[in-house]
C-alpha cells in the first residue's frame, strides 16, 4: 500500500474548500447530502470547515446497479430531508466513471432541488463519458489507481485510515 496524500495534506485542502464553498454560499441556505458510506470522513470534515449554517443529510446509492442501465439508482438509505427549493451540496470522497454523481444530481434535479452542486475529495484523471466530468470542488486528482483509507474501502475495510492509500 502506498500513501498518496498525508493527513495533514487533506486537513490542508478541506480548509481550502471549506472556505470557498463559504463565501460560494454566503448569504444561501446551504444543505448538504453526504454519500455514504464513503463520504463520511470527508463530510464529516469538510462540514466543520464550512462557516455557515447548513443543514445535513445523507444518502446511500448502489453506484455500480441500476444506475447505468436504466437511469434508475439504486436506493439502501433514503434521505430525511425533502430537497425541493434546497440549496443542495452533494458530498462524495471519489469521483471515478462519475456515474453515481451524474445519477445523483439528475435525481436532485428531478426533486426540485433550487441547486445542485458536487464536493469530491478525489478525482481520477479519466475521461468520463457517462459520468459527471468535474465536481465544482474537487481536493486532489489523481491517477487511476485502486483508492483506500478517509472513507474509501477494499471489502468494507480501511475506511478509517487517516490517510489515502493505492491498494496495488
Ligand atoms: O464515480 P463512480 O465510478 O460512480 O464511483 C464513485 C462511487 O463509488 C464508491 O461508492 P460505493 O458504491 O463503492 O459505495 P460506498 O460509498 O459504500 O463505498 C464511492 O463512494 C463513490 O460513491
Ligand atoms: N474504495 C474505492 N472505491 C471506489 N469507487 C470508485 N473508485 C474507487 C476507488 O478507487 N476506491
Amino acid at each position: 500500500m502506498e500513501i498518496l496524500y498525508r493527513s495533514d495534506e487533506i486537513a490542508g485542502r478541506i480548509a481550502a474548500m471549506g472556505a470557498e464553498i463559504t463565501e460560494y454560499y454566503r448569504g444561501k441556505e446551504l444543505t448538504l447530502v453526504t454519500l455514504m458510506t464513503g463520504g463520511l470522513c470527508f463530510a464529516a470534515d469538510l462540514a466543520r470547515a464550512i462557516d455557515l449554517p447548513l443543514w445535513i443529510d445523507s444518502l446511500a446509492v448502489a453506484s455500480y446497479r441500476g444506475c447505468r442501465s436504466t437511469g434508475e439508482l439504486e436506493f439502501r438509505s433514503m434521505l430525511k430531508l425533502d430537497p425541493a427549493g434546497r440549496e443542495i451540496l452533494i458530498l462524495d470522497e471519489v469521483l471515478d466513471s462519475g456515474t453515481t454523481l451524474k445519477c445523483v444530481c439528475d435525481y436532485f434535479g428531478k426533486r426540485g432541488a433550487a441547486g445542485v452542486r458536487t464536493a469530491v475529495m478525489v478525482e481520477k484523471r479519466l475521461p468520463r463519458p457517462n459520468g459527471l466530468a468535474h465536481a465544482d470542488w474537487t481536493g486532489f486528482v489523481t491517477g487511476t489507481r485502486y483508492l483506500v483509507g478517509y472513507g474509501l474501502d477494499a471489502d468494507e475495510l480501511y475506511r478509517n485510515l487517516p490517510h489515502i492509500a493505492a491498494l496495488d
